[in-house]
């Protein structure tokens, strides 16, 4: 069985996607695969050089990421036009590695952890069941600025050009609630979830 596992940033996906995991899904996560990706020597590393010039790479050729966030998101007139430019580099990629890693799984459930899977579209043929997490986006924004010590604005910016809670939730076979739960009240409800699907 595949699962599509998506929701807003800070929303608890990852946190989801570990207790799926420890259910023993091979776990598949597209911001980790993105991560790789634009490591130095990453492979999608010449394509964005080129694309953006060297100001885009830290002194070791790695993406500069916060570089690129303040590009994509939020520099003055944010405009999509960069971070499209950057999907158009690096989903190709994503896909491919995603499909490799899929294919070499031997897993009974695999849990896909992919952001953009409202927005991209092509998600919903590829997968069995998709599972949305949701928070109210105070919490989102608190808890990203808890962990990733990013500002209110800076989190806005994101949050903003994400898929909206309802156009989520019109993609969901179920959805987590991960408002006032505790991690494991939460883990109990992926419990639950996995009897019922599997
Ligand atoms: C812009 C980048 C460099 C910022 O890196 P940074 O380390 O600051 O953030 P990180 O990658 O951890 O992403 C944090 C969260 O931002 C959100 N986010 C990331 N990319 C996007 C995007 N293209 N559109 C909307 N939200 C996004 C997601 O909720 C993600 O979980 C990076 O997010 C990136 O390369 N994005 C493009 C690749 C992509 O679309 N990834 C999403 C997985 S398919
Ligand atoms: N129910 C919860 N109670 C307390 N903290 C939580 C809960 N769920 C998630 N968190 C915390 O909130 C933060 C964001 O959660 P997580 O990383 O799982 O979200 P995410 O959706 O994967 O985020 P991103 O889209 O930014 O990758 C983490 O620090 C996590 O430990």
């Amino acid at each position: 069985m595949k699962i599509g596992l998506t929701g807003g940033i800070g929303s608890g996906k990852s946190t989801v996607a570990r207790c799926w995991a420890e259910l023993g899904a091979c776990l598949i996560d597209t911001d980790a695969i993105a991560r790789s990706l634009t490591l130095a020597q990453g492979a999608a590393m010449p394509a964005i050089a080129k694309e953006f010039g060297p100001q885009a790479l830290d002194e070791n050729g790695a993406l500069d990421r916060a570089w690129m966030r303040q590009q994509a998101f939020a520099a003055p007139g944010a405009n999509s036009d960069v971070k499209r430019r950057l999907e158009a580099i690096l989903h190709p990629l994503i896909g491919a590695l995603t499909q490799e890693q899929a294919m070499a799984s031997t897993a009974a459930v695999i849990v896909f952890d992919v952001p953009l899977l409202v927005e991209s579209g092509r998600w919903r043929q590829r997968v069995d069941k998709v599972l949305v997490v949701d928070c109210e986006p105070e919490t989102q924004i608190a808890r990203v600025i808890a962990r990733n010590a990013w500002t209110r604005e800076a989190t806005l910016a994101v949050l903003q050009q994400q898929a909206s809670r309802s156009q989520r939730r019109a993609c969901a076979d179920a959805v987590l609630y991960n408002e006032a739960v505790t991690p494991d009240e939460l883990k109990q409800q992926v419990l639950t979830l996995a009897r019922h699907w599997t």
